[in-house]
Parts: C-alpha cells; sequence; structure tokens
C-alpha cells in the first residue's frame, strides 16, 4: 500500500523506523493509554475498547468487534467509527516507538462493509521516519486476521512535547490523567521520552 497523497509519501531522506529498546515484546497486549479514550480506554462503555498487541517489527496487531451502538447503516459500522479503529491501531505503533505523537493526516479507503457484531482484525505498522513525522500504514480485515480487507488507510502522525495535552486539554482530565495509579497508563501519558 502507498500514500496517495504527497503528504503521505516518506521524502527521500526519511529512515526505516527503529524499535525502542524498552518495548514490549511480540504478543504482549499493550492496554488502554487513558481509560477514557473512545478508542481504547475501558471506562467508555460505548466506545471501541480496542485491544492492540506489539508484533515483531515496529507493528502492532489488533482486534474490534462491531457492536450495535456503532452503526451507521443500519447492521453496518459507521465508517468514521471504522476509521478511528484505523486511527487507534495507528496512534498505538508510537508506543513501540517510545514517542509522544498524534495524528495530522489519516488517509481511508472503506472497501467492504463491516456489519454489527463482526470482529475487525486490523495490523498497523511505521513505514518510515523523517524528524518528528512518523509514516504508517493499516488495514483491517473480517472473517479472520488472514480474511478479506475491509478498511485501509495510510497516515502521518506528528511527533509532539507532552505541552500539546497540558496546553491544549482540560485541567480536570489532565489532572486526572497525570494521577492514574496505573503506572503503565501513565507512562504511556506523560513519562515518553521523546
Ligand atoms: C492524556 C494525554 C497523553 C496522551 C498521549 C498518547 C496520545 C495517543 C492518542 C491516540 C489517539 C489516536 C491518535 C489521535 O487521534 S490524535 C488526535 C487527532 N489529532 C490532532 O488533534 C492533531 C491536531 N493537529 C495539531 O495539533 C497540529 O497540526 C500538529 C501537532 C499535528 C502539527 O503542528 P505543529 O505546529 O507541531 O507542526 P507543523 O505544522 O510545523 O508540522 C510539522 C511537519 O508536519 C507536517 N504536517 C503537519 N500536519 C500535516 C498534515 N495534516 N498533512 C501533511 N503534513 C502535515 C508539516 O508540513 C511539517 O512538515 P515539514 O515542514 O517539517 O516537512
Amino acid at each position: 500500500m502507498s500514500g496517495r497523497t504527497p503528504s503521505l509519501t516518506p521524502p527521500d531522506d526519511a529512515t526505516a523506523p527503529v524499535r525502542h529498546p524498552d518495548a514490549p515484546p511480540a504478543g504482549e497486549l499493550l492496554g488502554a493509554h487513558y481509560a477514557h479514550c473512545f478508542g481504547c480506554g475501558d471506562a467508555q462503555p460505548h466506545g471501541l475498547q480496542l485491544q492492540a498487541r506489539a508484533a515483531e517489527g515496529v507493528a502492532i496487531t489488533a482486534e474490534f468487534t462491531v457492536k450495535p451502538e456503532h452503526q451507521g447503516a443500519p447492521g453496518l459500522a459507521h465508517g468514521g467509527v471504522l476509521a478511528t479503529a484505523l486511527d487507534e491501531t495507528l496512534g498505538s505503533l508510537n508506543w513501540l516507538l517510545r514517542a509522544i505523537a498524534v495524528t495530522g493526516r489519516l488517509e481511508t479507503d472503506f472497501v467492504r462493509p463491516v456489519p454489527v457484531d463482526t470482529v475487525l482484525y486490523l495490523e498497523a505498522e511505521v513505514t518510515a521516519v523523517a524528524g518528528r513525522k512518523i509514516y504508517s500504514t493499516a488495514v483491517g480485515r473480517i472473517g479472520g486476521p488472514e480474511g478479506e480487507i475491509a478498511v485501509r488507510a495510510d497516515a502521518l502522525f506528528i511527533e509532539v512535547k507532552v505541552d500539546h495535552f497540558i496546553d491544549n486539554g482540560r485541567p480536570e482530565e489532565i489532572n486526572a490523567a497525570m494521577s492514574d495509579p496505573d503506572q503503565r497508563r501513565r507512562a504511556r501519558a506523560f513519562e515518553v521520552n521523546p
């Protein structure tokens, strides 16, 4: 899969991504980076509650079950929800680089409809890094981890400092996240060394 817009094509001086030495081993579940995240948080009953797992290299696999709350057309997943699943999976890649980054651009192809109760099997990988810019790609399959591709995306994440969240987020949520007793989640949110 290749970036179809110029801004999703890595520049000539881009380098291969480097997995951080402290990245979780392949096969390990990452858990939520924030309990109230719409993509992965377990405190969001109508959220996706997406479960991401480290893979080999700078890659992630993830699963998300489409619930009735996620419908757009009757009985089918809303396209924005599917884009969220791709965005969340792609965003999880940054934990393997130990970088804090936000989505700058997300280009999505909706290839097949995804019915309610379907498990979407996602795979994502970082393809290149150029300064603060992290290029990545993802697919989502239905019918099993080797099933047909239903959605795919190319993305550009931009590395930011933790101030991005402190300056732009609401103090009550920022302070609550900073005092999260879950040490690993707090590290993912605030103690990453970019
Ligand atoms: C609780 C808190 C902790 C949470 C931690 C874990 C988070 C996990 C979240 C997981 C949830 C899932 C993830 C989510 O949902 S993340 C949420 C969705 N994303 C956002 O909210 C991001 C909003 N955007 C911004 O804040 C700024 O625009 C950013 C920070 C992205 C860049 O503004 P900044 O002023 O910093 O940088 P810059 O403008 O100098 O640009 C730098 C370079 O990048 C290039 N560029 C920029 N944008 C684009 C674009 N659209 N297409 C193509 N290129 C683009 C630009 O040309 C330049 O290139 P070059 O000139 O250097 O070559």
